[in-house]
């Protein structure tokens, strides 16, 4: 398992598995390859945008976001209307699933074009995801750095390279307690497509 810690001291600390459960090589490198061609090609990728200091932003990557027609989704201040469920997304979901031993009714997908594309700190602790959520994130493409930090402590962090086909599944109270990014990177990097399964109320 390739994980990092980056507290000050340097000591080295293994990720909270009470609250992080990182699965590299769900997908084999092979289907990996496949499906981020595929989900590159066939989702309905929207540029949303951001008010920030009385401007309006383009966030920094494209999103889209899919599940069973009924759930709709409050972020940022907007509401959201899921696309229907792709043979691809079934298929992701489906072995997502197995493996979390939970069903999703909804996935959003992130798509960080390259290194100036990144998620800011943030929780993902929207009413409609109740108390201690578990999502399921998958990743394809480009590795890309995921930082979490404790909300009342700065320094209490980790950090885990999301490679192209694992899981990461975040659960406990990590979404009330922590926060997590996945910062810019000033390399010449390739895209990376990530999903993040939830369950929404
Ligand atoms: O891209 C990632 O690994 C994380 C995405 C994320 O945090 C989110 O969509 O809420
Ligand atoms: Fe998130």
């Amino acid at each position: 398992m390739e994980q990092l810690s980056f507290f000050d001291n340097a000591q080295s600390l293994r990720l909270p598995a009470d609250l992080i459960d990182y699965c590299p090589g769900l997908f084999s490198r092979y289907e990996s390859d496949g499906l981020l061609q595929k989900l590159k090609d066939t989702v309905n990728w929207q540029q949303e945008t951001i008010q920030m200091y009385g401007k309006l932003l383009n966030t920094p990557r494209l999103t889209a976001w899919y599940g069973d027609n009924s759930k709709t989704y409050a972020f940022s201040g907007k509401k959201y209307e899921p696309y229907p469920w792709t043979p691809e997304l079934l298929y992701i979901k489906q072995k997502v699933e197995e493996r979390a031993g939970i069903t999703f009714n909804s996935v959003l997908l992130n798509n960080y074009r390259n290194g100036n594309d990144s998620v800011a700190w943030h929780a993902d602790d929207e009413p409609e995801l109740g108390t201690n959520p578990v999502i399921a994130s998958v990743s394809f493409g480009q590795s890309r750095r995921f930082d979490i930090r404790h909300k009342q402590n700065h320094k209490l962090k980790y950090a885990v390279e999301l490679e192209s086909g694992s899981l990461l599944i975040m659960k406990g109270d990590l979404q009330h307690n922590w926060e997590h990014q996945v910062p810019k990177s000033t390399k010449a990097i390739n895209e990376r497509i990530n999903l993040t399964f939830r369950v929404i109320n």
